[in-house]
């Protein structure tokens, strides 16, 4: 479980806010599978609209250009992101995603590996609507500032608590990863950030950084499907 601070600077957390609230909303069933139709209150801005094809792509881009979410994801496909809104009691009970997700009406799917949410309103603005993310270990209450991320995996049940003042905005979408496992991402995030580490100290050129550097890429080489 991975949060990512400040993913969108509070600028663009604005620009998004302002096309996603002027956007057509409509009941968040619209996209459920027949199992999270029962859990899940609230309302998503039309997919495929206007407004969430542009929002998306801001959100898109910051994903791209951010070095913590592509070095932990190693993304090899991002679903188009959805935006949600919750209020009035609303909530999503507990779950686990579909492990696959299409697009209607196009030959795109994914494998969900990874499930991130991008919190659109700031904490103050409304009370409840923690996401809770049971681990293997422990259960999480996540809420962020706005333009902050959590990243975790697909395969966790979770859900998000009733929201019983103010509005929670926020963005969530799945990320196939090019490393499905798990684990061996971890260690490449490891690594990754190991390697990084050594390198400011003793520079790029020193012959054990570009040995480990190496070993990046080759375990990658080796654990990658792109
Ligand atoms: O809004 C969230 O934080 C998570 C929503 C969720 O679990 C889902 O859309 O599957
Ligand atoms: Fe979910």
């Amino acid at each position: 479980m991975i949060p990512i601070p400040s993913v969108l600077d509070p600028e663009l957390v604005a620009g998004v806010r302002a096309l996603v609230d002027a956007g057509e909303w409509v009941d968040g069933n619209a996209t459920s599978g027949a199992q999270s139709a029962i859990a899940k209150r609230n309302r998503q801005l039309a997919e495929g609209s206007a407004a969430a094809v542009k929002a998306g792509s801001i959100v898109l881009d910051a994903l791209g250009a951010n070095a913590t979410f592509v070095a932990s994801a190693l993304p090899a496909k991002v679903f188009p992101p959805l935006f949600s809104r919750y209020e009035s009691g609303e909530a999503f009970g507990p779950h686990i995603d579909n492990a696959i997700r299409m697009r209607r009406g196009t030959d795109f799917r994914l494998r969900t590996d990874l499930s991130a949410t991008l919190f659109l309103s700031e904490p103050d603005d409304y009370d409840g609507g923690e996401l809770v993310i049971d681990d293997a270990f422990e259960t999480r209450r996540v809420k962020l500032g706005a333009g902050s991320l959590i990243l975790y995996p697909s395969s966790s049940v979770h859900h998000v608590a009733p929201v019983t003042r103010g509005v929670r905005v926020a963005c969530v979408f799945w990320v196939q990863s090019m490393v499905r496992d798990g684990e061996a991402r971890r260690h490449l995030l490891e690594l990754d950030g190991a390697v990084q580490e050594v390198a400011t100290r003793l520079g790029q050129a020193d012959p054990a950084v570009v040995r480990l550097t190496g070993l990046y890429h080759n375990l990658l080489r080796r654990w990658a499907d792109v």
